[in-house]
Parts: structure tokens; sequence; C-alpha cells
């Protein structure tokens, strides 16, 4: 047999379980690349990790079928909340093949340009919100992305409460609860789920019986809308109403991978859990860097302004003349990482890479971190700079952000759909956040600035939450930039346009989080989730 792909020399019994840090694993790991190579791996008790640190090598094998599975966390498997058909949980095969069918139709470049005007509308919304209370910001972030979820998705327009978008809420706190490190015992002990009803500590069971409805709900209400939607005439675009369409239109599709009306509606019903973390995340990223690179913002600002004239908020149409707002929204993928090691793979059959034994069931991480720290192609790794992206020939450009799309969004097959969707979204925010407001350092009693570390915490379960504990209480709206924030009912060119504007002094925020699970002491599942 081949070897293993080398690592730590394991202790007998437990491996290496001491020698993986709690914090900053990816830290760890990108050190023991420099010693055993962008192929390493090691083991937690019986349990094989595999870590990539470089981009070929996460290509090859993130493309290969065999390792486009997800490990198993027992709470979402069938026996408890019955989650595995969401996309981003689903196993490799026909199913999951129907589900990406419909995603990537809904969610390519083209098809996202019918979805602008929505875009701009809920961002114009959001400016106004946080002119009223930008202390509120996170508030704001969140309200911002679910409506725009539940738009692209369906069609929604988000109600006060009791809404559609109640149900995804509550069952992306619910996958938090239930898969934190350490939160249940029955992620780490499987066994547990087959013991009975009445058996001491398997209070699991309630959750996952809540768990087990939202599902439901989440899969199966707002389709129902949307086809009733549909049969009064008044349906919105959305990708479950052009996929619902197509389903119609199109003739019977015998294939394993055919998309039914069943792929639709998992599709549809993974796409918040999957899609609001990250980009809430990515969002707050985004006032950090302001707050703390007065340079960057008023560099991006310029730029911006040069192009409006100041007269008017940006839109779509402005996009090919902003390079160096193109350039900060890959600066913002790059530094520090929403997804610091992607979301884990598992082996589904024994493989040799490279001459090196691969055991079916290993888990493989990609150090997506290491990979957008490496000095050699990112100079001053930690500064932001969107700089970086100015120069260069077309070669190193394209391979530059061949890697910036494979370490943010993922390397293969299972690479994340709602890459443009993302981009999309950050990209007018940024734009209409630079034009109409001043992000700064909120102020202590004496009005001096509160230092802001832009340190990122080393848990891997919430890698960002440092980040955005630095902000503070803002001390309220202050007139300064002079540039209408529109009302979304108002026409982009400012009939309407409100000639008040805020100025963010300081943000306080909640703590979004970016993996779901763990091992102990061990990344298993790197993930969105919500705290
Ligand atoms: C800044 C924003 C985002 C980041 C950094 C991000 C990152 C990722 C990553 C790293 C993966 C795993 C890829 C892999 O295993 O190779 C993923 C998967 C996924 N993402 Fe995203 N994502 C973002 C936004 C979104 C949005 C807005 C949506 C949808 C509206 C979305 C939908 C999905 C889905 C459905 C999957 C699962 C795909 C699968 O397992 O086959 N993501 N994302």
């Amino acid at each position: 047999q081949s070897p293993y792909p080398p690592g730590p020399k394991p202790l007998p019994v437990i491996g290496n379980l001491l020698d993986v840090p709690r914090l900053y694993s990816w830290l760890t790991y990108a050190s023991w690349a420099k010693t055993y190579g962008d192929v390493l791996s090691f083991r937690v008790g019986n349990q094989h990790i595999v870590i990539l640190t470089s981009a070929s090598a996460a290509r090859e094998i993130c493309e290969k079928p065999i390792y486009c599975n997800r490990p198993d966390i027992p709470i979402f498997g069938d026996r408890l909340m019955g989650w595995t058909w969401m996309a981003q949980l689903c196993a490799y095969g026909d199913k999951l093949h129907a589900q990406r069918r419909v995603l990537q139709s809904g969610m390519r470049a083209g098809a996202l340009i019918q979805h602008r005007p929505m875009f701009e509308a809920k961002v114009h919304d959001f400016l106004e919100r946080l002119k009223e209370t930008p202390g509120e910001l996170t508030m704001h972030l969140d309200k911002l992305q679910g409506a725009i979820l539940m738009s692209l998705t369906y069609g929604y327009e988000i109600k006060s409460d009791g809404d559609l978008l109640a149900t995804a809420q509550e069952a992306g706190q619910l996958a938090l609860r239930v898969a934190l490190p350490g939160a249940l015992l029955v992620n780490h002990l499987p066994i547990l789920q087959y013991l009975p009803n009445w058996f001491p500590g398997t209070g699991f069971r309630k959750l996952a019986e809540r768990g087990r409805e939202l599902g439901q709900a989440m899969r199966d209400s707002p389709v129902a809308f949307v086809k009733e939607s549909m049969a009064k005439g008044i349906a919105q675009p959305s990708i479950a109403r052009d996929a619902l369409e197509s389903l119609n239109t199109a003739g019977p599709d015998s294939k394993p991978s055919a998309v039914t009306e069943q792929a639709l509606r998992d599709a549809c019903g993974s796409l918040y859990l999957a899609g609001f973390d990250t980009v809430v995340a990515t969002l707050h990223k985004f006032f950090l860097v302001l707050a703390l690179n007065p340079g960057v913002q008023r560099k991006a600002q310029a730029e911006v302004d040069a192009v409006t004239g100041r007269t008017r908020l940006p839109t779509f149409e402005d996009q090919p003349h902003l390079p160096y707002i193109e350039a900060l929204c890959k600066e913002l993928t790059r530094w520090q990482p929403v997804a610091p090691l992607l979301f884990p793979r598992s082996v589904e059959r024994d493989d040799t890479y490279r001459g090196y034994f691969i055991p079916k069931g290993s888990i493989v991480m990609t150090n997506a971190w290491a990979l957008l720290q490496d000095p050699e192609r990112f100079p001053e790794p930690d500064s932001f700079k969107p700089e970086r992206f100015l120069t260069g020939d077309n070669l190193q450009k394209k391979e530059t952000e061949d890697i910036i799309n494979g370490a943010g969004f993922g390397f293969g097959r299972r690479h994340c759909p709602g890459r443009y969707v993302s981009e999309a979204i950050i990209f007018m925010t940024l734009v209409s956040v630079l034009a109409t407001f001043d992000v700064g350092k909120a102020k202590n009693e004496h009005g001096e600035d509160i230092p802001i570390s832009g340190k990122c915490s080393g848990d891997p379960v919430r890698s960002v939450k440092h980040l955005i504990q630095q902000f503070h209480q803002a001390d309220g709206p202050q007139s300064t930039r002079g540039i209408p924030v529109l009302h979304h009912t108002a026409s982009v060119n400012g009939v309407d346009a409100e000639w008040s504007i805020a100025r963010l002094l300081g943000l306080n925020f909640c703590t979004p989080c970016t993996s779901l699970g763990s091992f102990p002491g061990l990344l298993l599942f790197t993930g969105p989730c919500r705290s």
C-alpha cells in the first residue's frame, strides 16, 4: 500500500488530536505545509484528514467526483433533522446534479440581469434605514440580505412577521444551535441517534423534530406561494418562477439528473442558509475595511463620485467604469476570507493521489486562507491593497483571479453556485454606501477614535467575530456627503431624492461566523452559520 500523505507524527489511539489547535487552525496547517508539502495529512482518532495548500492540488482533487461528498453531521442526517436534501449537505449524485442545474441556471451572470432593479431597490432601502439608525448596521445588513434572497429565490417581498422569511430565519438559528462544536453530543457520538426516545440524553430529538418541520416548510410553502402567484399572473421574476416555467414547457425528461419539481423545491429551499451569512459577513468586513483604511475609502469614493458626478446613486451600468471598485471587491474576497478552510469534502472510496494513499472516508479541506495569503502572489498579504489587482500582465491576472475565485468560492464540481449573486450584491452595496456615507471609527467620550485592531478571531467557527466586535455603537446620523439616498420607489436618477445624508461614526455588530461544526479541536464542517 502507498504511504499516506506526509504529516506530523501521530500518537497511538488519539493520533494528532493534541497537535490541532482550536484557534487559528489554518495557521498551523499553513506552517505544516512548509514542512510536509501542499498535500499533507494527519489523524484524529481514526479519522484521516487531508489538507490541500496549493491551487493545483485543490483544483485536481476537488474536480474528481469521489472527492465531492460532504462529511456526515449526524444531527442533519435522515434519522434526525433530515436536512441532507439541502444542496450544501447533499450527497454527490443525481439529486445534487438536478439541484445544481436549477441553481446554476437561475444564478448565472446573464440570468441575474433581470434582477438588477431589485438589487438596486433593496440596497436603496438599506441606505434609508442605515441613515436613520446607523448603530443598527447589523440588523440592516441582515434585513438587506434576507429581503434580497427571498425576492431572488421566490419573488417574495418580506412582511413584518410570521412570513416566509421567519421560517428561514428560525431554520438558520436552529442550524447554528445544533451544529456548533460541542453543542450536541450526538454529533460526536453518532451511536446516540439509535437510542430510544425515553433514554436519558436524547433531548436532541426535540430539536431534530422542529428542524424536520422547518425543513419541510422551507421547501414547500414558498413554492406554493410562487405557484399561486403564477396562477394569478402576478408572479415576480425569481429562480423558482423561471424553473417552474421551464418545467411546464419542457417535455418529459427521463434522465436520472432531470430537474423535477422536488429538485426545484430542494434547490430553492437551500439558498437562504447557504447564501445569508457568507454575504452578510463579507459586507461587515467591508465596513471594517473602510474604518481601518481611510485612504482606500477616499480613493474609492473619488472613483464613484467621478462617475456619478455626485448627483445620483451608482447603478450596475456604472460597473465597467469603476476599476478600483472592482479591485476592491476582489481584495475583499482575499483579505480575511469568510471561509478560511472552505467547506470540507469527504472521500467516497480509497484513492491514490501523487503516489499517496487517501483512504475512503477521509475529510479533505483546502486551506484557502494560506492560498490567499501567499506573499509571493500577494505581497504584504496582511495589508488591504486593492491596487494589487490593477497591475500585472493578463496571464498573471488570470491566474490570480482563478485563485481568488477558487479560494473564495470553492474549487471544482461543488464550487459555490451563488458567486455571481454575491458579487452583484456586494458591488451594489459597496458603491451605494461609498456614494452616500463616510465610515469611520467610533469616538470615545473625549471625542478620540476608539482603536480597532482588525485582527481576526482564530476560532474557525467565528473567524470574523472579532473583526465585527471591534465596532462600537454609532453616535447617530450626521449629514456629510450630500448625495441623495433615494427611496426605492424613486427612479434611479433621483426624482424624489432626499437630500439628507448620514455619517457613520462607528458600528455595532453581532457575530456572524463561518463554520457549522467541529470535532473536538478540529474543524469538521466549515460553512456559514449565525450566532
Ligand atoms: C461572499 C459570499 C459567499 C461565499 C464566500 C461563499 C462560499 C462558498 C463556499 C466556499 C462553498 C463550498 C464550495 C466547495 O465545497 O467547493 C459554497 C457553497 C455553496 N454556496 Fe456559497 N458563498 C457565498 C454566497 C452564496 C450565495 C449568495 C448563495 C446563494 C444565493 C450561495 C449558495 C451556495 C450553495 C447552494 C452552496 C452549496 C454547493 C454544493 O455543495 O454543491 N453562496 N459557498
